[in-house]
């Protein structure tokens, strides 16, 4: 039974004050580990109140982009001073908000900290070049512009990195911003931007709307005192923004789905690639847009490595991630869940065989909570359907390859290209893997999953916008170029 009693209500942050919504509807976040668990009410913003938020947004703009970068990014330092001060807290509430186990959670808040860390100090980086002009007398340069108002509309998978790496250089740049996160983290980053609050930045500054993706994230998309939108979600979603901004000549920049291969050459060290296979697939449920998918493995190893991959995947301890010793958690949602076991269903159904796992775990400790059986298929082919899109969950799937030529071709065969890796000990298929791979992050004897916040984070293909995130790269998005000249 559901109870309500201590169950906190969380409302939007404008403004520099938390207010109601005016439609006074509030959503409930649950616990994907136990369902009869309310983790918090978020607002259900009408598109009014997506109005005041764009126009609290807006009228703090002009002066926040004219502090130097040394004090926006002072107040970077404070929000990741404040965030650590809280690590534990907003960790805690991530892992009871979407599933993914305590040990994951620190690690990301510890990584949001990182990033809040580093947009502080790209304030006091160049912004610019100096070109030589054609005309001796004059000087000629190139300054970095904010966009203005940039829409930060986020998913659930990393409640707080993915919000952080948006927001951090969308403010570091001159940019006001308003978050609207996916409804099943909204209690997370509620907690993420009341970080935001103590450090006192100007009012208005920093903005956060909940409600649903058809209101609210669309109605972001259509403003008109929205000058940017960056978006992290799927591919439907994704296109739809897309074209929704470009409709209406604003900026956008979009990170959608993977379908990501590791390749097992035949000289690979296989406990090395199993390792990375188990961590790269499932950690986190599966649920990352850099998670393995498909395991590619050559065919004269490729019983030695089925056979140790199963036995290691049997050990894995699926519950609740609060519990000490829990390696993967639920599904992040119901709905999450039954398109897990929906694409479990189409593997079965379209002639992979399935080697391990498959099922919704319904025993005591997890009858209440969205929990499935990490799952491993070997045949599967490349036409099939859990070969080709996005399942966002716990499944391996195994394909037998002659070559590194075959391999790749696999590899390349699916409209992503996010994330690959391989695993191989000879220098030359390195590299031919390194060349010949559609993909916008190439691991070489590393799982596929592993971002780097300094280092520029995109997909090739249907995986983006053809943009990149994070690090340096995020300058590109969250700035305009404008050229100076001046006569002396
Ligand atoms: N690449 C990645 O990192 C991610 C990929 N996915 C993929 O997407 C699938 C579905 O996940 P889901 O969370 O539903 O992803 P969505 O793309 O539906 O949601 C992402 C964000 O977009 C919002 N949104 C929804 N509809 C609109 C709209 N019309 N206009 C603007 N914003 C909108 C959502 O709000 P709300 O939560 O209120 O619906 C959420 O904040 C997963 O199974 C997975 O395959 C999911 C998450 C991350
Ligand atoms: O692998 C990571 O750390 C980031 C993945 C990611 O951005 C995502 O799943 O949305």
């Amino acid at each position: 039974m559901v109870t309500k009693t201590d169950v906190e209500t969380y409302l939007n942050f404008v403004n520099g004050s938390w207010i109601s919504a005016s439609s006074s509807e509030v959503a409930a976040s649950i616990n994907p580990a136990n369902q009869n668990e309310i983790v918090g009410y978020l607002q259900k913003s009408t598109k009014e109140d997506l109005d005041t938020v764009v126009e609290a947004a807006k009228a703090a703009q002009k002066a926040w982009g004219k502090l130097s970068g040394a004090e926006r990014g002072s107040y970077l330092y404070k929000v990741a001073d404040i965030m650590e001060s809280r690590l534990e807290d907003i960790a805690e509430t991530m892992t009871r908000e979407m599933g993914k186990t305590l040990p994951e959670a620190k690690g990301e808040t510890a990584r949001g900290v990182a990033i809040l860390r580093y947009y502080a100090g790209e304030g006091m980086r160049k912004v610019g070049d100096v070109i030589p002009s054609t005309d001796s007398s004059a000087l000629m340069f190139t300054s970095r512009v904010p966009l203005g108002v940039v829409g930060v509309i986020t998913p659930w998978n990393f409640p707080v990195a993915i919000p952080i790496w948006k927001m951090a250089p969308a403010l570091i740049y001159g940019n006001t911003i308003v978050l609207k996160p996916a409804q099943e983290a909204a209690v997370t980053a509620a907690k993420v931007i009341a970080c935001f609050e103590e450090a006192k930045l100007p009012n208005g500054v920093v903005n956060f709307i909940t409600g649903s993706g058809s209101v609210i994230g669309q109605g972001l998309v259509d403003h008109p005192g929205i000058n940017g939108i960056t978006f992290t979600g799927s591919d439907t979603v994704g296109k739809q923004v897309g074209q929704g901004v470009l409709a209406r000549g604003a900026k956008y920049q979009l990170e959608m789905g993977g379908k990501n291969p590791v390749i097992v050459a035949e000289d690979a060290d296989l406990d090395l690639a199993v390792e990375a296979t188990i961590s790269g697939g499932l950690r986190s449920t599966g649920q990352k847009c850099t998670a393995t998918s498909r395991v590619i493995v050559h065919s004269s190893v490729y019983d030695t490595f089925k056979e140790k991959l199963l036995n290691q995947v049997k050990e894995i301890k699926v519950g609740n991630g609060l519990e000490e010793g829990v390696w993967m958690g639920p599904s992040a949602s119901e709905s999450q869940l039954n398109t897990v076991l929906s694409y479990i269903e189409k593997g079965k159904e379209e002639g992979a065989t399935l080697l391990l796992g498959g099922n919704r775990i319904l025993d005591q400790e997890c009858a209440n909570g969205f929990f499935v059986e990490p799952t491993v298929f070997e045949n599967v082919t490349t036409d099939m359907t859990i070969a080709q899109e996005e399942i966002f969950g716990p499944v391996l799937a195994l394909m037998k390859v002659d070559s590194l030529d075959e391999a790749l071709t696999v590899a390349n065969d699916v409209n992503y290209g996010l994330s690959a890796s391989i695993f191989t000990t000879n220098i030359q298929k390195m590299l031919t893997f390194i060349n010949d791979m559609d993909a916008g992050l190439v691991r070489i004897n590393a799982e596929s999953a592993g971002v780097e916040l300094q280092a520029p984070f995109g997909g090739m293909k249907q995986s983006s916008s053809h943009s990149r995130e994070q690090g340096q790269a995020a300058i590109e998005f969250f700035t305009s170029i404008k050229t100076v000249f001046v006569k002396g």
